[in-house]
């Protein structure tokens, strides 16, 4: 089974991502750090010298293309739901999950960690709070469409696995 897990930068994609692998015994791909791999600099970098297009473009092709073990749980990006058929291929070839959450805890958290995410680069406090909420309706519909959608707060590794397995 491929389980993809999708929602806004912050949300916990990779932190729980890697959790449920420890608990279902699965392997765990970070497409991120795929993407990072395969180009060789950062995320941050990739964005200043090609722009978005291009990012969106091989993200596309690297979520379509990576060869997953049968039994994988795989953490995307936070943009990658929105563009070309992204959320239908993750649909068709396993179960998505959306870790929901506010925009004040999203921003909670992003303003705390060390930004590597050049979308946010810069912003901090109530600006932070406003691209949030602003970027989050433009893209809950997509990540509206997961097979699950859990509240980011109360979820646990047990409580994930059970809903990926039942
Ligand atoms: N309950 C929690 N679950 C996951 N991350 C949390 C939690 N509480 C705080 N955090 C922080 O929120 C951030 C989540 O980051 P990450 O897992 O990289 O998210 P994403 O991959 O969705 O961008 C990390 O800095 C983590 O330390
Ligand atoms: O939301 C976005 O558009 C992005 C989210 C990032 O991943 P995380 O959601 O893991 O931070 C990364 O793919 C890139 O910085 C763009
Ligand atoms: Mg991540």
């Amino acid at each position: 089974m491929k389980i993809f897990f999708v929602g806004f930068m912050g949300c916990g994609k990779t932190t729980w991502g890697r959790k449920l692998a420890n608990r279902l015994e699965y392997d765990f791909v970070d497409l991120d750090k795929v993407f990072e791999e395969k180009v060789g600099t950062s995320i941050t970098q990739y964005f200043e010298e090609h722009g978005q297009d291009a990012f969106r473009l091989l993200e596309s092709k690297i979520l379509k293309e990576t060869e997953y073990a049968e039994n994988v749980v795989v953490s995307t990006g936070g943009g990658l739901p929105v563009f070309f058929d992204n959320m239908e291929w993750m649909n068709a070839n396993g179960q998505s999950i959306y870790i929901k959450l506010t925009p004040a805890t999203l921003a909670e958290r992003l303003d705390k960690g060390k930004t590597t995410r050049p979308l946010i680069l810069g912003k901090h406090g109530e600006e932070l709070v406003a691209f949030i909420t602003e970027k989050l309706a433009e893209r809950e519909s997509f990540y509206e469409k997961a097979t699950h959608i859990v509240n980011g707060i109360e979820m646990t590794p047990d409580s994930l696995a059970e809903l990926v397995t039942k």
